[in-house]
């Protein structure tokens, strides 16, 4: 991965009759990384991607795609493709006419039926879009998207809808893509799907960027858990653990490794038995629980 970026966001506002949903955003996203942009329902996500996609002028600030502004269609449509949260396909075109439309006025070059397959939808092909389910309508948003695998990728909830193998389908080519070099910007509201996948994950709230850094950099901004519980008449274990309310004992660390080990010996020699003992890094729902609380 480079450190060139392919998208640059500064302080970006977006405002709706004066409500100013994105609120002096700022990130960027380096070429042939995965970024995240996660976040509480409307803290403006969508309205920072539409600026992103060229679809919505911000109020202030600047957005550069590949150094260009992102109305320069000329210059940017043919190296970004973008899934919508809802696309606005003809109804009465089939499937394959929607790739074949769409992939051309992207101004990439692809086939349109390998694309058609890549989604798994060749059995739908002559089908028209009115017909197709909620999710054979994600698939084609994607396969649009991806058609002539651009540079930049933007995905917003590109899996909401999808059955599992569609998943994997949709992950198995943007892994591809990735391999090639492509740049992919995500939205989800599957937190896993970020953090097994994300080299960096933005993490959005109130319109604006409240945390940023990969996986593993937003959970040490939490500590780690230790649970357990103890048998009747057990003495107290020593702090740092705690009552945790429910009858268990909870310690809240930093240093995982240390306290377990700490725990586990003071349980040898007092001769007790924790049970119902769990021990884990902070996870990203955590994280994103702490931001929601604010
Ligand atoms: N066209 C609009 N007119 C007025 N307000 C809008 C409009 N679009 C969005 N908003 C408001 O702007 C805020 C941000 O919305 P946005 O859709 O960008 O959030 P989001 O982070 O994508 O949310 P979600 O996760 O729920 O999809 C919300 O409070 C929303 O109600």
């Amino acid at each position: 991965m480079s450190t060139e970026a392919v998208i640059e966001v500064d302080r970006l506002h977006v405002a709706y009759e004066g409500f100013h949903a994105v609120r002096g955003l700022s990130f960027q996203v380096r070429r042939g990384e995965l970024y995240a942009l996660l976040g509480t329902n409307g803290a403006g996500k969508t309205s920072a991607l539409e600026v992103i996609e060229g679809h919505r002028a911000p109020a202030s600030g600047t957005v550069r795609i590949f150094g260009r502004a992102p109305r320069d269609r000329r210059a940017v449509r043919p190296r970004m493709g973008i899934m919508l949260q809802e696309s606005g396909f003809a109804p009465d075109m089939t499937v394959k006419e929607t790739v074949q439309l769409i992939g051309s006025l992207s101004g990439r070059v692809d086939i349109a039926h390998r694309v058609v397959d890549v989604v798994g939808l060749t059995r739908k092909a002559g089908t028209r879009v009115s017909q197709l389910s909620g999710g054979e309508k994600r698939r084609l948003d994607f396969a649009t998207a991806a058609y002539g695998s651009p540079e930049l990728l933007i995905l917003d909830e590109p899996t909401t809808g999808l059955d599992v193998s569609a998943r994997d389908d949709l992950w198995e080519t943007v892994d591809r893509l990735r391999e090639d070099g492509s740049t992919i910007v995500l939205t989800t509201h599957y937190l896993e799907e970020a953090e097994e996948r994300a080299d960096r994950i933005g993490l959005m709230h109130q319109g604006s960027l409240h945390r940023e850094g990969t996986v593993a950099e937003l959970r040490r901004a939490l500590p780690a858990e230790i649970r357990f519980r103890l048998p009747a008449a057990s003495p107290a274990p020593p702090a740092p653990a705690r009552a945790d309310g429910e009858g268990g004992f909870l310690i809240e660390t930093f240093d995982l490794p240390d306290d377990l080990y700490a725990l586990l010996r003071w349980a040898r020699d007092a001769g007790v038995e924790p049970r119902d003992l769990e021990a884990g890094p902070t996870r990203l729902d955590d994280v994103f629980r702490s931001l929601a609380g604010h």
